[in-house]
């Protein structure tokens, strides 16, 4: 089956589900009132629609109407949510395996999706999964080589332990994918990664499962960081908002309507990409759980080795010391490292100006500033390549080529 078609299979089998993005939040009781109604032709089309952003996740959801910030736009009823409990439901001898095994829950959901998956088109689910991508870019799926690619140590160090995690958790699940009589292919631990990898960049909170939810049409919403929350008393006012109380979380799962809701975080026009916010991540953590990074992260930190002296100094957590993306230090490691530039014998005094975030002195400041940059650019210079190198390298392989010499071709053509 070609990929269109099978999207639009799966469009026809969520609108079966009831998942839908008209304005009704309760479908049974709008069954009740409006008992007519015929099901709608498609579960999109009223508020999203499905589009490609080749610069923003590829697949994703576009408004297909003005959406106004904290409007209900998608909602997926708990019957059609993808869980651990729906699969076992269904299959008998998965939920016995499962009941007599020990494993985490992140470990029942990945046998529990592999045991389907391994069904085909016998699968209930096989329409939705047919959407699944077939591989991921995750950090437990890098190679040595990618690994080593990373440059950075704690990078690297990510990677190894991703990789590590995933391999003991797929070990201690042979017992069970042998007693479900997995055929090889999905006993593998590449069928492993790509299970844990659906998961990980997939799945959505859920009160009664810590291994989350799958939720059709739901997960095609890309990700934007988020940013900090508007004081919008004036702006909800003005857009007859009372009504709506602003929600913090832009998916949720709603006890009272049984359904997964998506309201907007902001205000879209019509034909503008919807983005989701799965939470706050470095580039690295969106690396290690989706297998992408954004060029420009609000959230992201870079890491640099600090004076061994200052850390007895410092009564903030260490991971709060760290750069930002735009280069500025956080506000922790800028008052320890004031406090660190200052002699000794007059650190008690400046202490709580240090640490309220104050300027020291201009001499003080200078100190400070120079030792950072200085750190920083020798960090970048002992890495093997610059990011101008990188993205040259990696435009060359965003590239069709002809032929792999071709291609050879040009990665020797490049030069630095
Ligand atoms: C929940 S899915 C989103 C829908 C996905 N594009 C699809 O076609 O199924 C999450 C995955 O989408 C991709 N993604 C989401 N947001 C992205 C972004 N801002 N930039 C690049 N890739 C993104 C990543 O591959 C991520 O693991």
């Amino acid at each position: 089956m070609e990929e269109p078609e099978k999207l639009e299979n799966f469009i026809e089998w969520a609108t079966a589900f009831g998942i839908s993005d008209s304005l009704v939040i309760n479908v049974d009781e709008d069954k009740r009132q409006n008992p007519n109604n015929r099901q709608p032709l498609s579960c999109l089309g009223q508020s999203l629609s499905i589009s490609y952003f080749p610069d923003a996740g590829g697949r994703g959801l576009c408004a297909a109407r003005d959406l106004q910030k904290g409007e209900l736009m998608l909602k997926v009823p708990k019957s059609a949510l993808m869980t651990s409990q729906s699969l076992m439901l269904n299959d008998h001898r998965l939920s016995v395996s499962v009941s007599r095994s020990s494993l985490s829950s992140t470990q029942i959901l990945t046998v529990a999706l592999l045991n389907e998956v391994s069904k085909g088109k016998r699968s209930k689910w096989y329409p939705y999964l047919t959407q699944f991508p077939s591989s991921y870019d995750i950090l437990a799926s890098f190679d040595r080589f990618e690994i080593e690619a990373l440059q950075l140590d704690d990078a690297i160090w990510a990677a190894e332990r991703a990789l590590e995690k995933t391999k003991m958790e797929w070990e201690s699940a042979a017992t069970i994918m042998e007693e479900l009589m997995f055929k090889p292919h999905y006993m593998s631990f590449k069928a492993w990664i790509w299970a844990s990898a659906s998961i990980s960049s997939r799945t959505m909170h859920v009160p009664w499962d810590s291994a989350g939810c799958f939720c059709p049409v739901g997960d095609f919403f890309n990700y934007a960081a988020p940013e900090e929350e508007q004081v919008l008393s004036e702006d909800l006012a003005a857009a007859d908002m009372a009504a709506k109380p602003l929600r913090l979380t832009d998916g949720v799962f709603e006890e009272e309507y049984a359904a997964y809701c998506f309201y907007a975080r902001r205000n879209y026009k019509k034909g503008e990409q919807v983005l989701l916010s799965y939470g706050t991540y470095t580039n690295l953590e969106l690396l290690e759980h989706y297998g992408f990074i954004l060029n420009e992260n609000p959230n992201d930190k870079a890491y640099v080795p600090l004076p061994s002296d200052l850390y007895s100094l410092c009564s903030w957590p260490l991971d709060s010391l760290y750069v930002h993306q735009n280069g500025k230090p956080s506000f922790a490691l800028l008052a320890v490292m004031r406090l660190w530039a200052t002699p000794t014998h007059l650190q008690k005094s400046v202490r709580q100006l240090a640490y309220s975030g104050s300027i020291v002195s201009n001499e003080n400041e200078i100190i400070v500033m120079e030792w950072l940059s200085r750190k920083c650019s020798m960090l970048l210079k002992n890495l093997s390549t610059s990011i101008e190198e990188d993205k040259l390298l990696l435009s060359v392989m965003d590239k069709d080529f002809e032929s792999v010499v071709e291609f050879k071709n040009e990665l020797l053509g490049l030069t630095w």
